[in-house]
């Protein structure tokens, strides 16, 4: 990735997710800029990541060779539109980690600039990311290995070759922290409701995730497998999986990662 900047428009939860991870992997924190209209914000994160930071966002697209579009989907036109100038002389890599946003809006908004769009995830603070990436008409092959470098820096990569995967992605890896996110936090209220103290609950919980995605990730055998592994006919397993069943607990994951990839359409406009 040799000494290239990189910049980030917006300052989020996303921003940070990326450049906590990027500096922990040996990033230099000085070749990371961020913008954001929150001076507390950028205050928090130049105390928590020493990388530069400023409310001018224009300043960041200036100076880097790498700018990551980080702010809201709702927001990314009118951000797009103060940078269009500076973009379109520059011609700096653009990756766009927006949901739904695709390589049409961005070209309408930002004119013709080189852009990969991305869908990371926010695991990627700890290097345990997932992101979804797809290079549009015109990125070099250079400016695509330093895009797959930067995410690869947090996590595993997957390069798409078409578009509307992405959809897909955001809806199962994008999103996906927050649902097993989700099964923590009612798992810890089953524990509590069962007795446990809630600091207990709490590790045990975390714990069992942890071994169960560390179990799956390097076992030769499938999750249908270890999930058979732990389930003894007749034992409490088998009572606990039959209550998700009859719920139509798959049926409703199904329901959920549709909901999801629908609303990524949409959010295209
Ligand atoms: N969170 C996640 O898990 C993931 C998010 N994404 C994508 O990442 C993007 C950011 O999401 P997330 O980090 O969650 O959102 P956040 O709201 O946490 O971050 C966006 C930041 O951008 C700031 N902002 C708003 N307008 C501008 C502007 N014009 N210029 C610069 N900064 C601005 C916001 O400030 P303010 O709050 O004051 O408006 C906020 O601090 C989204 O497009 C989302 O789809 C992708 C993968 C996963
Ligand atoms: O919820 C969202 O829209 C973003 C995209 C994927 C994860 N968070």
């Amino acid at each position: 990735m040799a000494q290239q900047l990189i910049g980030f428009i917006g300052a989020g939860n996303m921003a940070n997710s990326l450049a906590g991870g990027m500096i922990a992997k040996g990033i230099r924190p000085a070749r990371i800029w961020m913008s954001d209209p929150s001076r507390d914000r950028l205050d928090e994160v130049a105390q928590l990541h020493r990388v530069h930071v400023t409310e001018d966002n224009l300043e960041v697209a200036r100076r880097v060779d790498v700018l990551v579009l980080a702010v809201k989907p709702q927001v990314m036109g009118d951000a797009c539109a103060v940078l269009r100038e500076v973009i379109e002389e520059r011609q700096p890599l653009i990756i766009s980690i927006a949901a739904g946003v695709t390589v049409d809006n961005l070209r309408q908004w930002l004119g013709e600039a080189p852009i990969v769009r991305c869908m990371p995830n926010t695991p990627a603070l700890v290097q345990a990311g997932a992101t979804g990436l797809y290079a549009a008409d015109g990125v070099s092959a250079a400016q695509k290995d330093m895009a797959g470098q930067i995410l690869g820096a947090v996590g595993l990569t997957f390069w798409f070759e078409e578009e509307k995967e992405l959809d897909a992605v955001t809806a199962v890896s994008g999103s996906g922290p927050a649902y097993f996110f989700l099964l923590m936090e009612s798992l810890i209220d089953a524990a509590v409701s069962q007795g446990l103290p809630q600091a207990t609950a709490r590790q045990l919980v975390l714990q069992t995730a942890w071994g169960a995605a560390q179990l799956a990730i390097t076992s030769e055998v499938g999750p249908d497998v270890l999930r058979q592994r732990v389930t003894s006919p007749g034992g409490t397993t088998a009572a606990a999986l039959g209550v998700f069943e009859e719920a139509g607990f798959r049926e409703q994951v199904q329901a959920a990662v549709a909901a999801a990839r629908e609303r990524s359409e949409e959010l295209a406009g």
